[in-house]
Formats: structure tokens, C-alpha cells, sequence
């Protein structure tokens, strides 16, 4: 299987994330994709290709163009007004509030994004293209006629709405490779993300359409992040309807409970019969995650891919989360063994 990795992806260095009260060093760091690149060679998946360099149109076919020229000029903005840390939202609209954009870039952080974990800083627009044309470059090697290939995709992507950044999320990688699917004649895509959080962006992109089946598995929002959505009363609206799909799970969830909400899924996709599949791949599912309570194994990783590829399908897997660098490589590869036969 062909893996895309782009080196800007540590153009991405913001040094804070704010967890607990507390400025900490961030979860989602610039080793993790070293991490799995280096297991991708060591255990030769196959050729290692730099992204092709798409521009912004693939991007605002599922980003807004005020959204995106918000994230092109957000640090320079905020450093312009003097400010002498990172950027990092701490204003929103509550209840009762406008939802209109303000000119002061606090104002603008707070609209644009749901969450204040992800700072940014120098370096991470730059890192949020790459990613975007690493999702298009596995997207187009697909369409090209390869059964699958691996994005490896950093800062990931599954959180990001249309106009929202947050869970270390900028561009929705996913839900642009899914739109690319489509306005290459592809008429229906299926989007599973098996990240341990509830893929909200793209969810919340597709909500309304019938051609882009969206799944997610995930735990339980009423305990972690997103907290506000990923519910599995949320099935779609409109023409969308039934074509959502969200399966929660409580804490210390083994694969063997987990791969039966895996087995709906697929279910649901072999219903659908989409004619693509993208993979939003976290394996913070993993047993050791820092910031997750499911009890994945790895081995249980190359039972996953095993699955996936039984679906039959072009499939696209882009890179989400997982934060336990020392089991990232392992974990995330083994998908890819699996799905490939390995035992
Ligand atoms: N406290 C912020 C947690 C962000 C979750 C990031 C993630 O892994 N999403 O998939
Ligand atoms: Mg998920
Ligand atoms: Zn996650």
C-alpha cells in the first residue's frame, strides 16, 4: 500500500494546549507522524509519495472561503495585535448571543472554532494545506486505480466543520477526499471513522446529503469530547436522513464489544453501496491512550484492516488520532498488514 507524508507537517510546532487548567506540551505532536512513517519503512508497506499540491478550490468545496481566509492570515493577525503567546480561542457565542463575525481576532478565534485545546502558531496553516493535499494525493492515487492508500495526514482532521477548527483539527481531511470522490463522478461515498472521538466535522458536513454516508463510532459524548454532538439519535436531516450513523460505547470498551458496533457499520455500508470509502483512522482507541478509555490491543488493529478490506472497496484511509508515540506506529500500520492479509 502507498503511504503520502508531507515533511510540512512539523511546520506544525505549537508548544501549548490547554488541558485541565493547565498550558501543556501538545498531545498531538510532530513525533507522532515521524512515528508512524518510520514504522511504514520499517515494515516496507510499499513507496512513500510527497502530496501533489492541489490548491485551495479542493478545499472550499467542503471549507467556507471566509473560514479559510481566517486560518491564512489568523497568526499574523493575532500577532499584529500584540499578543505575546500563542493563539488560543477564549470567547464564543453562548446562548442568546450573535453568531456574526467580529473584526477583533479574538472575536474571530471564538466564531471559528468550537473548542480551546488547539493553539495555533507560525507554521500551522502551512502544516493544514499539506495535510489537505495529503488526503487528495492518496484520494487521486485511488481514482488512479489503487485498491487503497494511506494518508498519513497531520494535524488530523475529523473535528474541523465547515467554518470550525477544534480537537487539533484545521481542514477536514476526510470530508475533502470524500468531496474529490465525488466531484470526480463517484456517486456515492461512504465516510467510517473509527477514531476514539465522534468525527463532528464530518458529520456535520454531510449532515443534510444522501450521496456521503457518514458512521463514527466512538465513546459516549455525554463523557468526552465533542460532548455536543455524536449522539445516535443524530441520523441526518433533510435528504440526509438516514444516512448518519452514530455508535457510542462507555469506558473500557474491548474490541470484542466495539467490533460488533464495527460489524453495523459495515452493515450499513454494504447497504449503501458506495462506489468509495474513506477510513478516518485514530487509533487512540488503543488500550494506552493518554486521553481515551477503549481497551483496543494492537493486534486487535490488524483485525480491523482485515475487516475493512473485506468490504471490497477503493478506500482511502486518512490519518486521525492516537497518542500513545510509542504504540502510534505499531497500531496505525497494522490497519494497513491487516488489510493487506497480513495475519
Ligand atoms: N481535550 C481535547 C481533546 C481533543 C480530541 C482530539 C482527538 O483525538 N480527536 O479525534
Ligand atoms: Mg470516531
Ligand atoms: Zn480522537
Amino acid at each position: 500500500m502507498k503511504t503520502v507524508f508531507s515533511p510540512l507537517h512539523s511546520r506544525r510546532q505549537v508548544k501549548t494546549e490547554l488541558d485541565g487548567g493547565l498550558l501543556i506540551e501538545p498531545h498531538e505532536k510532530p513525533s507522532r507522524a515521524e512515528t508512524i512513517l518510520a514504522r511504514v519503512k520499517d515494515q516496507a508497506l510499499g513507496d512513500v509519495l510527497e502530496p501533489e499540491e492541489f490548491g485551495l478550490g479542493p478545499v472550499q468545496r467542503v471549507h467556507t472561503a471566509d473560514y479559510v481566509a481566517f486560518l491564512e492570515t489568523c497568526w499574523q493577525d493575532w500577532l499584529a495585535e500584540g499578543k505575546p503567546g500563542e493563539a488560543i480561542p477564549a470567547v464564543w457565542a453562548g446562548r442568546g448571543m450573535r453568531h456574526r463575525v467580529p473584526k477583533d481576532i479574538d472575536g474571530r478565534l471564538g466564531y471559528y472554532s468550537f473548542a480551546a485545546e488547539t493553539s495555533i502558531s507560525e507554521g500551522t496553516w502551512e502544516a493544514a494545506r499539506a495535510s489537505a493535499n495529503v488526503a487528495l494525493t492518496a484520494q487521486k492515487l485511488v481514482a488512479e486505480g489503487e485498491r487503497a492508500a494511506f494518508a498519513l495526514c497531520r494535524p488530523p482532521g475529523h473535528h474541523a466543520h465547515a467554518d470550525l477548527f477544534g480537537g487539533y483539527c484545521f481542514f477536514n481531511n476526510a470530508a475533502i477526499a470524500a468531496q474529490a470522490f465525488r466531484d470526480q463522478g463517484y456517486s456515492r461515498v461512504a465516510v467510517l471513522d473509527v477514531d476514539f472521538h465522534h468525527g463532528n466535522g464530518t458529520q456535520a458536513i454531510f449532515y443534510h446529503r444522501a450521496d456521503v454516508l457518514t458512521i463514527s463510532l466512538h465513546g459516549d459524548p455525554d463523557l468526552v469530547f465533542p460532548h455536543f454532538l455524536g449522539f445516535e439519535d443524530e441520523t441526518g436531516e433533510g435528504d440526509g436522513e438516514g444516512y448518519n450513523l452514530n455508535l457510542t460505547f462507555p469506558p473500557g470498551t474491548p474490541y470484542h464489544v466495539w467490533s460488533q458496533g464495527l460489524e453495523t457499520a459495515c452493515q450499513r455500508i454494504g447497504e449503501f453501496q458506495p462506489d468509495a470509502l474513506i477510513v478516518a483512522l485514530g487509533v487512540d482507541t488503543f488500550e494506552d491512550d493518554p486521553i481515551s478509555f477503549f481497551k483496543l490491543a494492537s493486534g486487535d488493529y490488524l483485525t480491523l484492516g482485515r475487516r475493512l478490506e473485506q468490504l471490497g472497496l477503493p478506500t482511502v484511509f486518512t490519518m486521525e488520532g492516537g497518542y500513545d508515540v510509542d504504540a502510534i506506529g505499531v497500531n496505525a500500520v497494522n490497519v494497513m498488514q491487516g488489510f493487506e492479509g497480513k495475519a
